[in-house]
């Protein structure tokens, strides 16, 4: 499924200028990112800041108003049949064929693909093992029955499955359990040691600093930080940084009065 057609030097990923308005008002105003070869990026930034959105416009599932997005150097909503070869999305809030298992799923998903039956078939068993849905499976669990973190870690397999150059997981461990989560830490940083790039989102500071090499911050639809996680953090702690940049709200002594009862 190798990409003779993707560049071989510059960044794995890159958003330039990526621009949506909703009604009128901007969730996502000029992202730009580039995440390099090799490396694991966090996206994090409070609820409604356009991370979502951003992500849904650089993997080609949300046209943007402006902006472009390169995948190893190919245009995402230019030439999307090749940079979708080349990415693979865990996208948020994933529809899933719920009268399926998860094995299912990713046979028909290979299938869609064109990736030869033998190896969809190895590599379905593969995934199932490594992410635990294996007795799910033997079990004929369907997508309907899977649990949230389960319904995560079958949309990850299908981000994976075409063994593709870039992820870009929105929120991947959310819901996920300490053992799984381990799991995909060792998955990711397999693949970004392979030479991959990885996106992910996340609201949850300490896995970030855990995982990421790089991070970005996104308030109000702009990138308000990005560099190495020591750059972003500076002195303190990740969550510090994060704080001071898109500012603190607490609970005033006179709100929520009537819970004190
Ligand atoms: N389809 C849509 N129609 C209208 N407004 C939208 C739509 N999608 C997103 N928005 C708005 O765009 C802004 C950014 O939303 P987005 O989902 O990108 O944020 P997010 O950073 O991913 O948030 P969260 O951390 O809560 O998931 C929000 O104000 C949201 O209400």
């Amino acid at each position: 499924m190798e990409d003779t057609t993707a560049d071989t030097i510059g960044p794995g990923f890159e958003l330039a200028g990526l621009t949506k308005s909703f009604n009128g008002r901007p969730a996502a105003d000029a992202v730009t990112l580039a995440v390099p070869r090799g490396c694991l990026m966090g996206l994090v930034g409070p609820n409604g800041a356009g991370k979502t959105t951003s992500l849904s416009m650089a993997v080609g599932l949300l046209r943007p108003d402006a902006g472009t997005a390169r995948v190893l150097g190919v245009d995402v909503w230019e030439r999307p049949e090749d940079a979708k070869r080349l990415l693979g999305v865990l996208p948020d809030g994933l529809a899933l064929p719920e009268r399926l298992t998860g094995g299912e799923l990713l046979t028909y998903w290979g299938q869609l693909r064109g990736i030869d039956r033998e190896i969809v078939r190895a590599r379905t068993v593969e995934l199932l093992r490594v992410l635990e849905l294996d007795e799910a499976e033997k079990a004929g669990t369907l997508l309907i029955e899977y649990s949230t973190g389960m319904r995560k870690k079958i949309g990850l397999a299908t981000a994976l499955l075409h063994a593709p150059k870039v992820l870009v997981l929105d929120e991947p461990y959310e819901a996920v359990d300490p053992v799984s989560a381990r799991v995909l830490t060792a998955i990711l940083r397999r693949f970004a040691a392979a030479g991959g790039s990885v996106v992910i989102s996340s609201h949850v500071m300490p896995l970030v600093e855990q995982v990421c090499e790089r991070v970005a911050v996104i308030a109000d639809g702009k990138v308000r930080a990005d560099g190495t996680l020591a750059e972003v953090s500076g002195a303190g702690s990740l969550e510090d940084a994060f704080v001071t940049l898109v500012g603190q709200r607490s609970v005033a002594e006179e709100e929520l009065t009537w819970l004190d009862s």
